[in-house]
């Protein structure tokens, strides 16, 4: 009689040290192979008889190396941050990627706290100088955090824990974070400031919380030093790349700014000589490597969370915070696919035109709102279930302004993370007819300028009174609004704020409002080819028939320019078109 040979169990690879809380869940059901130390070629030698690998900040989960990672159905990254793994290659090879993105933030804002206290009290230089035989005290005084001005810049999961431990200190807490919960920062005694001017020129403390995206790489630099007190202290335990380091450096030794509390850095771990590595010797400043969440604490709760995924997937079960889970079911991609993305790429438009405009008067205006209508129209109205249009829109409202690290989202988890920024989505179905239009459905999203009940429009629009008449052009021009449609498989917007006009959500566009008069296409067509960027394709949008009916001539020769073009655009360039021949406002995008 022939044994049955037992099929082996499926391999785990863990080449990092990763708490084994959660290593404990894996260990009946899987071969569990920790191996640290391997070189790139090592790792890439044995990935391919692995089922998931576990890995933290370290191990670079390269395209190399998930292309020869023929049976590897998941990534798991014990911690936030997803930087050190391709996540486009994982997709593309069908790996889900997953994080925790929860087990680390106490972890994060007691190191804050921490590095705070260690730069107010010169607890770095006072324990080298005693090391070395000396007894300083009259050198070494340091200041108290009562009393002081905590600025906080990000406020979200980390930067909510930093600002509610620092209240019990009897601090002062202002934040800059356009996008942040009013109700959740008035809850943590924390005013929220128009700008990061106001944070900068009031704080004592400046802690940075935001993740490492295009708008905040940088953000501290000479200039934004220089209005700073030279008295403060700046910490950052986010991500390197947000202080600009060489600049910082300088201040200190310039003496107009105090000190410093650094855990990351822009290339970990820095090279020698680096301006990085000069920070980290600087008298003023308390370095440490990369330990916001090296707390026995957090690494348990990452490592069970983590590993609880990967049991799901193994499981052939859906995890909790995959980086790059599906927003659509199989079955409903047919129908749905387009719609989503032109829901996505609707919410995307609304937060990077609305955030990012520049005015006449040279300012950034952020006016990022947190009431929305969205109505679906025509044969969407059909639809058994709107969930994955209602988290499409969440994923594109959100993804520009928060890295790809901590905000997974689907269709399981879109309304929760809604109500955590504070956002209120409606939606809607109308059955009014399209048929006189080119495509069966659309889509219309609005962003209310006051939390007005949604009806309220209606009854509005139905009325043909001058009165209601004036209350609807008023609505009009208070709201934000998008309109698009998919016409065979492609999704156009046909509507932004007042103007009409169809283009395609893709790429780099320059959106440009002017006076609807000659020569303006040659003026910004002039002006981006002497910056080097080529126009693709272009469209003028005049005002929308709903809004030039009811509002006469004030505005009525406005119109707005979409120009594709095959590059970003300079905040330079953008800054010399506004004022000039009749244009008003411009923003660039990314779809
Ligand atoms: N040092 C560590 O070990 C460690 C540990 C955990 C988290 N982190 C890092 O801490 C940071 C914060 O993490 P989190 O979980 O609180 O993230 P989060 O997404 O909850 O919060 C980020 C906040 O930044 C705000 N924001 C986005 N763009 C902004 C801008 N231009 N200006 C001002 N605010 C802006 C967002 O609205 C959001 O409220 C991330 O960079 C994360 O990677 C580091
Ligand atoms: O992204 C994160 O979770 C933190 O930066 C911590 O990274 P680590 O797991 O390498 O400590």
């Amino acid at each position: 009689m022939a044994i049955p040979v037992p099929s082996p169990k499926p391999k785990i690879l863990i080449p990092e040290k990763v708490s084994p809380d959660g290593l404990a869940l894996l260990k009946d059901s899987f071969e569990v192979d920790e191996k640290k130390g391997l070189s790139p070629d090592e790792l890439k030698g044995i990935i391919g008889e692995y089922e998931a690998l576990i890995v933290r900040s370290e191990t670079k989960v390269t395209a190399e190396l998930l292309e020869a990672a023929k049976k590897l159905k998941v990534v798991a990254r014990a911690g936030v941050g997803v930087d050190n793994v391709d996540v486009v290659s994982a997709t593309k090879y069908g790996i889900i990627v997953v994080n925790s993105p929860s087990g680390n933030i106490n972890a994060a804002a007691e190191h804050t706290i921490a590095l705070m206290m260690a730069v107010a009290r010169n607890v770095g230089d006072a324990c080298s100088s005693i090391k070395s035989g000396k007894w300083e005290r009259g050198r070494l005084v340091g200041i108290e955090a009562k009393g002081k001005t905590l600025g906080i810049v990000g406020l979200g999961k980390v930067g909510l824990t930093v600002a509610r431990i620092a209240n019990g200190f009897g601090m002062r807490l202002i934040a800059y974070d356009p996008y942040a919960n009013p109700n959740l920062a008035a809850a943590a005694s924390v005013t929220l400031k128009p700008t990061l001017a106001e944070v900068q020129k009031e704080a004592d403390f400046l802690t940075l919380h935001t993740p490492l995206i295009a708008s905040t790489k940088g953000m501290i630099g000479a200039a934004e030093l220089a209005t700073m007190k030279p008295t403060a202290r700046i910490l950052n335990v986010a991500r390197g790349g947000m202080i600009d380091e060489t600049a910082l450096l300088e201040a200190l030794n310039a003496g107009t700014i105090a000190g410093a509390g650094i855990d990351v850095f822009t290339s970990e771990p820095p090279e020698a000589d680096s301006p990085a590595s000069r920070l980290i010797a600087h008298p003023k400043v308390v370095a440490t490597p990369h330990l916001g969440a090296s707390t026995k604490e957090a690494q348990e709760n990452v490592s069970i969370d983590v590993c609880e995924q990967v049991v799901s997937i193994l499981s052939g079960e859906l995890p909790r915070s995959a980086v790059n889970a599906p927003i659509i079911l199989p079955e409903e991609y047919r129908t749905l696919q387009p719609f989503v993305t032109l829901v996505e790429k609707m919410g995307s438009l609304y937060t990077q035109h609305y955030t990012s405009h520049l005015t006449a008067s040279g300012t950034k205006a952020k006016d990022f709102r947190t009431t929305f209508d969205i109505t679906y129209e025509g044969a969407l109205t059909n639809l058994n279930t709107t969930k994955p249009l209602f988290a499409a829109l969440v994923k594109g409202l959100l993804t520009p302004i928060t890295s790809s690290d901590g905000l997974n989202i689907n269709i399981v988890n879109a309304e929760l993370l809604a109500i955590d920024r504070g956002i209120l989505i409606n939606e809607n179905r109308s059955r009014e007819n399209v048929e006189d239009k080119p495509y069966s459905s659309f889509v219309t999203l609005r962003a209310r300028a006051s939390r007005s009940p949604s009806h309220q429009r209606t009854d509005i629009s139905r009325s043909n009174s001058p009165a209601a008449s004036r209350a609807l052009a008023r609505q009009e021009q208070e709201d934000q609004v998008i309109q698009g449609f998919v016409s065979g498989n492609k999704p156009f917007i046909s509507r932004l704020d007042r103007f009409k006009g169809e283009f395609v959500p893709r790429g780099t566009l320059l959106i440009c409002r002017n006076f609807d008069s000659c020569g303006k296409i040659g003026f910004v067509g002039s002006l981006l080819g002497k910056a080097g960027v080529n126009i693709k394709f272009m469209n003028v949008a005049p005002l929308h028939e709903d809004v030039e009916e009811n509002v006469g001539d004030v505005e009525g020769n406005e119109a707005l320019m979409i120009l594709g073009v095959d590059k970003p655009v300079g905040q330079d360039v953008v800054k010399g078109l506004i004022g000039q021949e009749g244009v008003l406002e411009a923003s660039v995008v990314t779809l």
